[in-house]
């Protein structure tokens, strides 16, 4: 476990004054934040143009949840916006369901910005609640929906990353003009009942989807990062991770499964180095179940020594395949097996695939690589 590390970075300079942050942190999660001012001879002007319809969107509950000293907008988001002008909406969120209802309440007719205080989940609701009522066969005409997430949950795999390693850095980044707008890939998983969820990270099935069921636990789920290295041992220790999976006509067996669309799913645990969250393609990662729990443990942990474009070389027991259409996997295991094995993890949402069968058909996902989805031209700061 990490120890608390202490730092200061510059924000922006403005009005004759620097401004910077003193952030102290473990591991992903921030304890405080403090605003320091100090009067600068700098005179250089910012040059700012203010966004239309800016809105944070501040998940209160994501990472280890806010406090007084670790409340990032008021410490740090608002005092700087108020400095340099930029009207804003702030949202902190009331329940599970605030993110989706602003999403649904967006006016597509007008363009965004929206500032995620947040991790990954909480913008996985945002994406999956945008309207899409129109049918538009290309970006143009949409007005702009242009996101910065500023990492503040627990894995931050998307804002990870896109380079967002720290929310004062990127914010500052922001404020200054510095950041890129692009647009970014989304996916749509469809099951048998077609139920379908948009994702932008990961879909996984066996040891990655099961490791994260098993967190909801509610003994595990009191123990912070402590409970993915005891639902992992349970897992290992417990499961025929066996699962039998065609995709694209090419069947494996595999202990571990996942279409990944970012290299990151921490900021220090990169298992899919070759991924792009720009690109618009998933990496098959797969890890045979022929690997015995020592081995397989040995390949999932890779993904913390992994650098950005490493290839990952595959053999017998590791499948590493990019997509860029769209494709079916099937599982090949019969309806009454554990019902572990239709566990599925979709950007931190947890599905069981039993429950969206329909008639005989229980086994069959089709993944969708959008072009045009939502009302929105859709584009996210980066870098
Ligand atoms: N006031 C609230 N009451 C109940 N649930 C909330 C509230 N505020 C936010 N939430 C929910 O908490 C979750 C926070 O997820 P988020 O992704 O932002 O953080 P995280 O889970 O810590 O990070 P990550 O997904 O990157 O691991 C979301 O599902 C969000 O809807």
């Amino acid at each position: 476990m990490s120890g608390e590390t202490v730092y200061t970075g510059h924000l922006v300079t403005v009005n004759g004054e620097d401004i910077s942050v003193r952030s102290s942190r473990n591991g992903s999660c921030y304890s405080s934040f403090e605003l320091l001012r100090a009067k600068t001879s700098d005179s250089s002007e910012l040059r700012l143009t203010a966004p239309q319809n800016l809105i944070v969107i501040d998940s209160i509950k994501s990472g280890k949840g806010r406090t007084l000293d670790n409340d990032f907008y008021s410490i740090v988001v608002k005092p700087v916006l108020d400095m340099i002008g930029y009207e804003h909406t702030v949202i902190k969120t009331k329940s599970h369901d605030t993110v989706s209802q602003i999403a649904k309440e967006l006016n597509v007719n007008e363009s965004h910005t929206v500032i995620f205080i947040s991790g990954d989940t909480s913008i996985s609701e945002f994406l999956n609640n945008l309207s899409t009522k129109s049918v538009f066969n290309s970006e143009q005409g949409k007005a702009e929906l242009c996101i910065l997430p500023l990492p503040m949950g627990t894995g931050n795999a998307w804002a990870s990353s896109l380079s967002h390693v720290d929310p004062v850095q990127s914010f500052g980044k922001y404020i200054r003009g510095s950041l890129t707008l692009e647009s970014f890939p989304l996916y749509r998983a469809v099951f048998p009942d077609d139920y379908s969820i948009v994702f932008f990270i990961i879909f996984s099935l066996g040891f990655h989807a099961n490791m994260l069921h098993a967190c909801e636990n509610p003994e595990l789920k009191k123990m912070g990062t402590e409970r993915f290295r005891r639902a992992a041992e349970t897992i290992l220790q417990n499961y025929n991770l066996d699962h039998s999976i065609t995709v694209e006509h090419s069947v494996g067996t595999y202990a571990y499964f996942a279409l990944i669309n970012t290299p990151n799913l921490e900021l220090e645990y990169r298992p899919s180095p070759l991924s792009d969250a720009l690109k618009s393609e998933l990496h098959l990662l797969g890890y045979s179940s022929n690997l015995n729990t020592k081995k397989l443990t040995a390949k999932i942990m890779q993904g913390y020594q992994n650098k950005l474009g490493d290839y990952i070389q595959e053999d017998k027991n590791v499948t590493y395949r990019s997509f860029k259409s769209n494709f079916d996997i099937i599982l090949n295991y019969p309806k009454d097996s554990p019902r572990h094995k239709f566990e599925i993890c979709c950007d931190g949402t947890l599905i069981n695939l039993l429950e969206h069968q329909r008639d005989d058909i229980y086994n069959k996902i089709h993944f969708e690589f959008l072009r045009h989805y939502s009302d929105f031209s859709l584009r996210v700061f980066h870098r």
